[in-house]
């Protein structure tokens, strides 16, 4: 059984809570210690054409889904070209971004603050959160699934990470930015579809029927982020090395199943190689980058890649991206999939639900690592 309601009791082996930390926290590090120089030979960052993906030919489908398969067992990351999400609709949530940094007063961000968020949602001021504790540059805005957002009207039965039924965005209001909201929908929504497109082909990479997650996604985990990155202070950077005050977005893997990152045209994101060099990720017209997250590494066994990367800006110019973290019902367990597990092997991970781990992670990231203020799993992790 692959997914289950949040009624259902989860297995008596599941994941705790300091398991699913700990063992986040031990797979970053042995992926920063590993330094194996053959394995970078090929190490690549295919551009996938999603054309064919398209087309009602069956064979067409599986031929996408087959390149996705290499791109994922291998470094993790791909390029979609042909996706469905016009040039415009990504360039007007570019603008909103800009609009949204530039044009706000601290005075109008301090009413969408986080703090203000026991999910992490709204304006992230750049020393509230943190991957490893640095000081980083980033300064971002996050908002969640909420079924106004969902082209298919959602179904419903949508949770946010905590198990809770409410809407909790923190959305500037429209005399403050006019037309914001607006043009963030249309780019949420036309990002969810192409995500639930996207998992009918990972269902195929994998083997199983090509509806097989669609049951999984019908009021899914969905948090994007309007990420601002500031150009160095002094001078540009050199390639190859920095100083830690320039660190854009730590080192990380993403929690979820899938990530699609929409960047302006600064570079910034660095991917971990196995000899533990950096490769830069070149901006590739209106291509989107897709990479494997932390749950489809579990559900497969550690076939599909989870792979490190970070963010620096060694530009003179502003970057800004807009990350879409795609899970499934928060309410799903995530736990082997039939297909990933051959005769007499077993799962490296006990299953967990969803929703929990990635509320786990996030509150990790905040600065003393209890959690959003409010939070119930501060009381928790207070009392261990
Ligand atoms: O801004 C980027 O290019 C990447 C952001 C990212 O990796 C993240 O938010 O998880
Ligand atoms: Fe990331």
């Amino acid at each position: 059984m692959a997914t289950t309601t949040i009624e259902t009791p989860l297995p008596a082996d599941r994941t705790t809570y300091e398991e699913a930390h700990n063992g986040a926290a031990a797979y970053l590090q042995a992926r920063l210690d590993a330094k194996d120089d053959r394995l970078d030979d090929g190490f690549d960052i295919p551009v996938i054409d999603l054309a064919p993906s398209f087309s009602s030919s069956f064979a067409d489908r599986k031929a996408v889904a087959a390149q996705i398969r290499n791109a994922c067992t291998a470094s993790g990351f791909f390029y979609i070209t042909k996706h469905g999400v016009p040039e415009g609709v990504q360039r007007g949530i570019l603008n909103q971004a800009v609009r949204f940094f530039d044009e706000l007063s601290v005075e109008q961000k301090e009413t969408l603050h986080v703090k203000k968020s026991k999910l992490g949602l709204g304006w992230e001021p750049s020393e509230y959160t943190s991957i490893a504790g640095d000081q980083e540059r980033k300064e971002g805005f996050n908002f969640a699934y909420e079924e106004a957002l969902d082209p298919t009207g959602g179904d419903g039965l949508y949770r946010n990470l905590d198990g809770s039924h409410y809407n909790g965005n923190l959305w500037p209001k429209e005399d403050d930015l006019p037309g914001f909201h607006a043009t963030v929908k249309q780019y949420y929504s036309s990002v969810l579809s192409l995500a639930r497109h996207l998992f009918r082909l990972f269902a195929l990479s994998l083997d199983l029927p090509e509806t097989y997650f669609d049951s999984m996604t019908t009021h899914p985990g969905g948090i994007a982020r309007l990420l601002y990155y500031p150009p160095p202070k002094n001078s540009q950077l050199p390639r190859t090395s920095f100083n830690d005050e320039q660190i854009g977005l730590g080192a990380h893997s993403d929690y979820e199943c899938f990530t699609l990152l929409l960047t302006s045209s600064t570079p910034g994101l660095e991917i971990l190689k196995p000899s533990g060099r950096w490769h830069i990720a070149e901006h590739k017209g209106d291509a989107l980058i897709v990479n494997v997250a932390d749950f489809l590494m579990r559900w497969t066994n550690g076939l599909y890649k989870s792979t490190v990367h970070r963010v620096v800006n060694r530009g003179t110019e502003a970057r800004y991206s807009v990350p879409f973290f795609f899970s499934v019902n928060y309410d799903t367990v995530v736990e082997t999939l039939p297909t990933c597990l051959k005769d007499g092997e077993v799962s490296q991970w006990k299953p967990i639900r969803a929703g929990e781990y990635i509320l786990e992670r996030l509150n990790a990231t905040t600065k003393d690592g209890y959690g959003f203020v409010g939070n119930d799993n501060t009381h928790r992790k207070e009392a261990v």
